[in-house]
């Protein structure tokens, strides 16, 4: 401690680099309670779902929080594990990977835009720790508003009640960076060479969203799609056919098709035996991925006469995954270190 300085004193700046990995986040348990509590927060975000609170609210409050939690949690106790939520315990791993990988110059924590760790916390924690300059990396390749923008916003409100603020970069949408495609090619390539099966078609599920959203010009649609065509490309697959999807439909409106669950369906009842399903825009698994497409699609698949059916795990904290991310990483950080 700086002698001259009153107790109280903000911490004595270091001019260290922060950088904070965000991914969307997820219940502290898989219990009805606490997927009410994240729910309750996720699903008021204005970035998430579209309508004024004032029609959306009561449905929320009225009917979702009251039947949705109780499902979802017996979804989340499927597939969790010994350090929690699948979708947290991977997003730490990452982050302690590549603090080993960035060395002592940089600080590197993760948050969750929902729940906890919250970014707030996580930015505080960084700044307090000497960190001015930090880059703040929503770990979504695909931008889009109830994603990438939200992750942001929430920096802002953080920032904004801050008298001292550190200096914050934003990590951009790597969709069609050739180290994301390179590192996806390579992984799902070794991963399909490992199965006992070649597969007649390899599925590419992207997380939907509302369709409104692509005529009011979010960008995520378009990037997933070429994140698609660049990743069929460079796996060079021609025995393989590629499909794309999008999955995880919510509510009444019209979402983003083909939907995941309806193509595995028919790609059965069409006569297609061996399909494996990547998730190309989910940087870790999850519950959208461990439950959803490699418990519930693989029912869906072979209920409708499929009989060989894989989903590949996610980039996560393998090698592929975390040399990728240390190369966007040092190149946002450019000029900083
Ligand atoms: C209006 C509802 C939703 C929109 C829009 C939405 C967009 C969106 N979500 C992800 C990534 C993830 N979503 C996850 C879970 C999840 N998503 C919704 C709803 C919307 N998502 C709900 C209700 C849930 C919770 C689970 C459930 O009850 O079904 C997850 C996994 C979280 C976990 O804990 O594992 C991820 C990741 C993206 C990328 C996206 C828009 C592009
Ligand atoms: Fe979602
Ligand atoms: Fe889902």
């Amino acid at each position: 401690m700086n002698a001259h300085l009153p107790p109280d004193h903000p911490p004595v700046q270091t001019g260290r680099i922060g950088v904070l990995l965000v991914n969307l986040g997820t219940p502290d348990a898989p219990t009805t309670g606490a997927v009410r509590r994240y729910l309750g927060e996720f699903l008021s975000d204005r970035r998430v779902v579209e309508i004024p609170q004032i029609a959306w609210q009561p449905i929320l409050r009225g009917i979702i929080l009251n039947t949705r939690p109780k499902k979802s949690a017996h979804a989340y106790q499927q597939v969790w594990t010994d350090d929690g939520s699948p979708l947290a315990a991977i997003t730490a791993q990452q982050a302690a990977k590549l603090q080993v990988m960035m060395g002592d110059a940089v600080m590197v924590d993760w948050a969750m835009r929902y729940g906890t760790p919250s970014i707030p916390d996580g930015l505080a924690a960084l700044f307090a720790a000497g960190c001015e300059r930090i880059l703040l990396a929503p770990m979504y390749p695909q931008y889009c508003a109830a994603t990438t923008a939200t992750v942001v916003d929430k920096a802002g409100d953080w920032l904004r009640a801050q008298r001292w603020q550190p200096a914050l970069r934003t990590l951009p949408p790597y969709h069609d960076d050739p180290a994301y495609i390179g590192a996806l090619a390579s992984d799902l390539g070794r991963q399909l060479e490992a199965l006992e099966f070649v597969p007649e078609v390899l599925l590419l599920s992207f997380h939907g969203m509302p369709k409104r959203t692509l005529e009011l010009g979010d960008p995520y649609h378009c990037h997933c799609r070429k994140t698609a065509r660049l990743l069929e490309d460079a796996m060079a697959r021609p025995d393989v056919r590629f499909i794309t999807t999008f999955q995880s439909r919510f509510g009444p409106a019209k979402w983003l098709e083909p939907a995941t669950d309806t193509v595995l369906e028919a790609e059965a009842k069409a006569g297609t035996k061996r399909l494996a399903i990547a998730a190309p825009g989910f940087s870790a698994d999850c519950l959208e991925t461990l439950e959803e497409l490699a418990i519930r699609g693989r029912e869906q698949f072979t209920d409708a006469g499929g009989e060989h059916f894989h989903a590949l795990d996610c980039l996560n904290a393998g090698a592929a995954g975390m040399a990728m991310l240390e190369a966007l990483v040092r190149r946002e950080l450019g000029g900083w270190i």
